[in-house]
């Protein structure tokens, strides 16, 4: 398997090189050159395999430069019920209106993202050792990958962490999980200013070509391909988990922000996995939703993005989203560029003679979901199924609920625990949500943050100094 760039300027490379590349030097995203098709008797092959072996039958389509026996162990120790609760990994759960709640948040940091992310310190390990390199990551967050990324990566050998969140915009919960690590290699950087402040901080220093050499930097976010592999993995578990058998076909509703969950989605249903629909559920923040409704694509300012109570969604510039419109306008590179310099002069673009395209060919429908709808929901999933969800699994029921048709079977995808957003459930239920073992007092621990405004100079010269 190659790989190249939405962009056009990466000659086509093995998984293991952009691995440890992040964005391509085009400041494109990088993509396989084809998505492996998987037929009706593979699929069936793979109906009854745990989750560690269907994620090492479908990694290894994409990782073939790893040889199978190295990866087979690597995937292995990284699927376990110790890291993530139960023998299933990714349970199913029915609420009582058949609505299917795929698990995916009972890794170490609560949220979805650890799915990807414990299995991305495994890979950045092995790699390096093989090399004998090392590598400087700088991230961003909303919330969830700051966390994720920093329990996967703390203490590993050759890795630092410098990790940039929005200054005083995430939950209390998850600024403590974050900031009370003092392990050396983990580096948090507050940015007065959104998600995508820091999302622009981290593709500028990624686009300073002998910034990036010289201090080895990589990246934890969904721009890195290796995060949204992992994620398709889950789409073919839930798939299996909520139906009996591969003539049945599913819908997907996904909490978005970054288009990175969905967008492997949609790579499985490339794959040929039977996905009817792939429903997008946005909080107010909705630039995606817009589109999927309009074909009219218009990235906002930081002015002019809300903080809601589902934070980790607060993005209204969606990274992944190129990956999709790749394959939308044809795999043209050269309309990509041209499209994302429209959006670099904040025009944004318009693409609505593709919009029955988006529905029919691809099966995108999306939804919105308000405050008000999120604490309705929170309400309604618990006096009906005795079940507490958090903020953004709730706008991605509310929006699933909204859209479902007579005899779909829907499955949301949970993106993470209420524990992590305690005020908003006591706002809808006047109790505490259930926190985990484990995370007693997190919020009284000291804490290490940087605070910086939203200048990539400013986070250069941070970086070099904490690098010597
Ligand atoms: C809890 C939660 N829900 C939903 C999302 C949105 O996912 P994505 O950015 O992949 O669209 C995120 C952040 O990624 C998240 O942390
Ligand atoms: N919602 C994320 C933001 C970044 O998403 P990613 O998938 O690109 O890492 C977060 O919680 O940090």
């Amino acid at each position: 398997m190659r790989y190249i760039s939405t962009r056009g300027g990466l000659a086509p490379s093995a998984f293991c090189d952009i691995l440890l590349m992040g964005l391509a030097p085009d400041g494109g995203l990088v993509l396989p050159e084809h998505y492996p098709r998987i037929d009706r008797a593979t699929l069936d092959g793979w109906r009854s395999l745990s989750y560690a072996d269907l994620a090492f039958e479908i990694i290894r389509l994409f990782a073939d430069d790893i040889p199978q026996e190295d990866l087979r162990a690597l995937v292995s120790r990284t699927y376990t019920a110790e890291v993530f609760g139960s023998p299933e990994i990714t349970p199913v759960k029915r609420l009582h209106d058949g609505l299917a709640i795929l698990e995916l948040s009972n890794g170490p940091t609560l949220a979805f993202k650890d799915m990807a992310m414990q299995l991305l310190g495994n890979l950045f390990e092995y790699v390096l050792a093989k090399r004998g390199e090392t590598l400087n990551i700088l991230g961003a967050t909303s919330g969830d990958t700051g966390s994720a990324a920093e329990y996967a990566m703390r203490g590993k050998a050759g890795i630092n962490v410098f990790m940039l969140s929005p200054d005083g915009r995430m939950s209390a919960f998850q600024r403590a999980q974050m900031y009370s690590l003092q392990d050396a290699n983990i580096h948090n950087i507050a940015i007065r200013g959104m998600f995508d402040d820091c999302q622009d901080i981290v593709k500028a220093v990624q686009n300073d070509h002998a910034f990036k050499a010289r201090y080895r930097i990589g990246t934890v976010n969904s721009i890195n391909w290796a995060r949204v592999v992992a994620q398709v993995v889950y789409y073919f578990k839930g798939y299996f988990n909520a139906t009996g058998s591969n003539d049945e076909r599913v819908s997907f509703c996904v909490p978005s922000g970054n288009f990175g969950n969905v967008c492997a989605g949609h790579i499985a249903r490339q794959m040929g996995l039977p996905v009817e629909r792939l429903i997008v559920a946005t909080n107010e923040n909705d630039v995606l939703d817009e589109f999927f409704r309009t074909g009219r694509y218009r990235p906002r300012g930081t002015a002019h993005t809300y903080v809601t109570s589902s934070p980790s969604m607060d993005i209204s510039k969606a990274s992944n989203f190129e990956r999709f419109v790749f394959d939308l306008v044809g795999r043209d590179p050269d309309r990509v560029r041209a499209l994302w310099a429209q959006v670099e002069r904040a025009e944004g673009f318009d693409l609505s003679d593709r919009l029955e395209d988006t529905a029919t060919r691809f099966g995108f429908v999306s939804g919105r979901s308000t405050h008000a709808d999120r604490l309705a929901t929170i309400r309604q999933v618990d006096a009906e199924d005795a079940v507490v969800v958090d903020t953004h699994t709730a706008d991605g029921i509310k929006v699933a609920r909204a859209l479902r048709l007579p005899g779909e079977t829907v499955v949301c995808l949970e993106t993470a625990l209420p524990a992590k957003f305690a005020d908003t459930i006591r706002e809808a239920l006047d109790r505490d949500p259930p926190r985990p073992a484990g995370y007693e007092g997190l919020e009284s621990l000291p804490q290490r943050v940087t605070v910086f405004d939203a200048d990539a100079e400013a986070v250069k010269t941070y970086i070099a100094q904490a690098l010597g």
